[in-house]
């Protein structure tokens, strides 16, 4: 590791963090806390893997962090709770069957989930008092009671969905870097309800918890 000497002692450099979110309003509410990099690169897994592979084809980094609201599994995550992934899954990756859903792993193919460092995600949750569990990524947002009771059953440790974290670890994988998710809760995950996502709430816990996040991430090295 590189030191770089300030006022006479030697200090570590910061860790060189990006952070991606999905839209410019969750992006502004990373960045009111946060100093380093906050992309904004779209909504869904497909946007988020190519925004994010592009940024780390111009830039080296130490650490991605996929970062924005989303839903929460009741009665463990509600509205404005702050998640923390220890499991990144994309729930939606697969077939269906006459017997249920098969992820792609089944089939033979890829990968259907991405794990954060442990250590950083304990140092996170600590940080920040957030909660860690399993974030999944759909492609279309839970809508019904049946797809969010499927979706707990097939993912008993879920906290939390939202669209991007997938494909923004696939792309850090790609190029040989950490990744982490953070979530702050501004609906239920359930029957669709637009008019009751709590979002300025939700922005404002993301916020918070960046601000908390920040020396955590900036410290974080893997070597
Ligand atoms: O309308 C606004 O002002 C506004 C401000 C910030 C964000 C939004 C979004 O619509 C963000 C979409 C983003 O949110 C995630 N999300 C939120 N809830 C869920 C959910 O229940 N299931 C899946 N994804 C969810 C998702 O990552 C979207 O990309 C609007």
């Amino acid at each position: 590791m590189v030191l770089q000497a300030e006022e006479g002692r030697l200090i570590a450099p910061s860790a060189r963090v990006l952070v991606a979110t999905a839209v410019p309003a969750e992006r502004d509410a990373v960045a009111r806390t946060f100093p380093g990099e906050v992309i904004a690169v779209g909504v869904g897994p497909a946007r988020a893997a190519a925004g994010t592979a592009t940024a780390l084809t111009k830039a080296p980094y130490d650490l991605v962090v996929s970062a924005g609201i989303g839903g929460g599994f009741a009665p463990h995550a509600p509205v404005g709770t702050l998640v923390v992934a220890d499991e990144i899954t994309a729930a939606d990756l697969g077939a269906q069957t006459p017997d249920g859903f098969l992820p792609v792993t089944d089939l033979g193919f890829g990968t259907v989930t991405h794990l954060p460092p442990a250590a950083l995600v304990r140092q996170a949750a600590d940080a920040t008092g957030a909660r860690t569990g399993a974030v999944l990524t759909v492609s279309t947002v839970t809508g019904t009671a049946e797809r969010a009771d499927e979706l707990r059953r097939r993912h008993p440790t879920a906290l939390a969905e939202a669209m991007e974290g997938f494909g923004v670890a696939e792309a850090a994988a790609l190029h040989g870097v950490p990744v982490l998710e953070v979530r702050a809760v501004s609906n239920p995950v359930g029957p669709r309800d637009r008019a009751a996502w709590r979002i300025g709430e939700a922005l404002q816990a993301l916020a918070e918890g960046f601000g908390k996040l920040a020396p955590v991430l900036e410290s974080w090295k893997t070597v």
